[in-house]
């Protein structure tokens, strides 16, 4: 579905970030990146998005490379959910009905149907009550759920997701999990997300992908068990696992080994 070949990338002239990662993400199925803070999950998302491009190597999105895609082409194929994504100044329903513009070939203004499909993704993701507020003016776990409709409404076959759950109320948490994997499940969307919670990467995912200092460390199919040895040495925790008769949940605690006097 989407594959990464030998892919680099630095933010800085002479200082290589990413080097020759090769990943090949798996259609119809829920990916997670997980790994240290600053170790470029974001950045491979952007670069899966075409939002940066790829100083050496190919980004193929089936058998197309992403490069030479057109932009609009592109958000036909992916739609992205980033950290810190910019605020739109308009209305909530405005900016979900705006996620249509790669469908439209010359701009006339939005249908009723197209508004129609806009409070249908609002209602699934419980934003429709504040619909007419400007975007500026929800709180952030209100505007998550404006950006997981708009994404909704992108109805694209590659869905990427920088910590969806950010400030999102562990309710509100778990009904967009669900909704990630009812998309996934039911519309067969190939969803690649990246998440901190790794309870909930481990619940959600079909894999998980272990990046670190730029590079892919380990990738996991989540029921392996080598997995929790990944998770200790790539973070430093310790884990444990509780089980009931439907899933196993996971402690994490500080390693014993950390020294973390002040
Ligand atoms: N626009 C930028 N200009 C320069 N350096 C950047 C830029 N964006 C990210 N970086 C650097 O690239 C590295 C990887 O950043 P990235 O955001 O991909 O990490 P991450 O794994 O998503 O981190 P986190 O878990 O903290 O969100 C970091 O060291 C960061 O400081």
């Amino acid at each position: 579905m989407l594959k990464m070949e030998g892919v680099s990338y630095s933010y800085h002239k002479n200082r290589p970030f990413i080097t020759n990662l090769d990943l090949d993400i798996e259609a119809g199925k829920i990916t997670t990146i997980a790994g240290p803070n600053g170790c470029g999950k974001s950045t491979v998302l952007k670069l899966a998005s075409c939002l940066l491009r790829p100083q050496t190597g190919k980004i193929l999105l089936g058998e197309k490379n992403i490069s030479l895609m057109s932009k609009k082409s592109v958000a036909r194929e992916v739609s992205v959910l980033l950290q810190n994504s910019q605020i739109p100044d308009m209305t909530a329903l405005r900016a979900v009905t705006a996620a249509r513009y790669p469908y439209q070939t010359s701009f006339t203004g939005y249908t009723k149907a197209e508004e129609e499909m806009s409070e249908y993704a609002m209602e699934l993701t419980g934003c429709k009550e504040f619909r007419h507020k400007n975007m500026a003016e929800l709180s952030g776990g209100e505007r998550q759920r404006v950006f997981l409709a708009m994404i909704y409404n992108q109805d694209t076959p590659l869905i990427l997701l920088d910590e969806p759950t950010t400030y999102l109320d562990i309710h509100v948490t778990y009904e967009m999990m669900e909704l990630i994997r009812s998309l996934n499940k039911k519309q067969k969307k190939t969803v690649v997300m990246v998440l901190h919670d790794l309870n909930l990467a481990l619940q959600y995912s079909d894999s998980l992908v272990f990046m670190r200092q730029g590079s892919i460390f380990e990738i996991h199919k989540t029921g392996d068990h080598h997995i929790l040895e990944s998770i200790r040495t790539l973070f430093g925790v310790e884990v444990r696992t509780y089980n009931d008769d439907l899933n196993s949940y996971y402690c994490f605690t500080q390693s014993t080994d950390t020294d973390t006097t002040i």
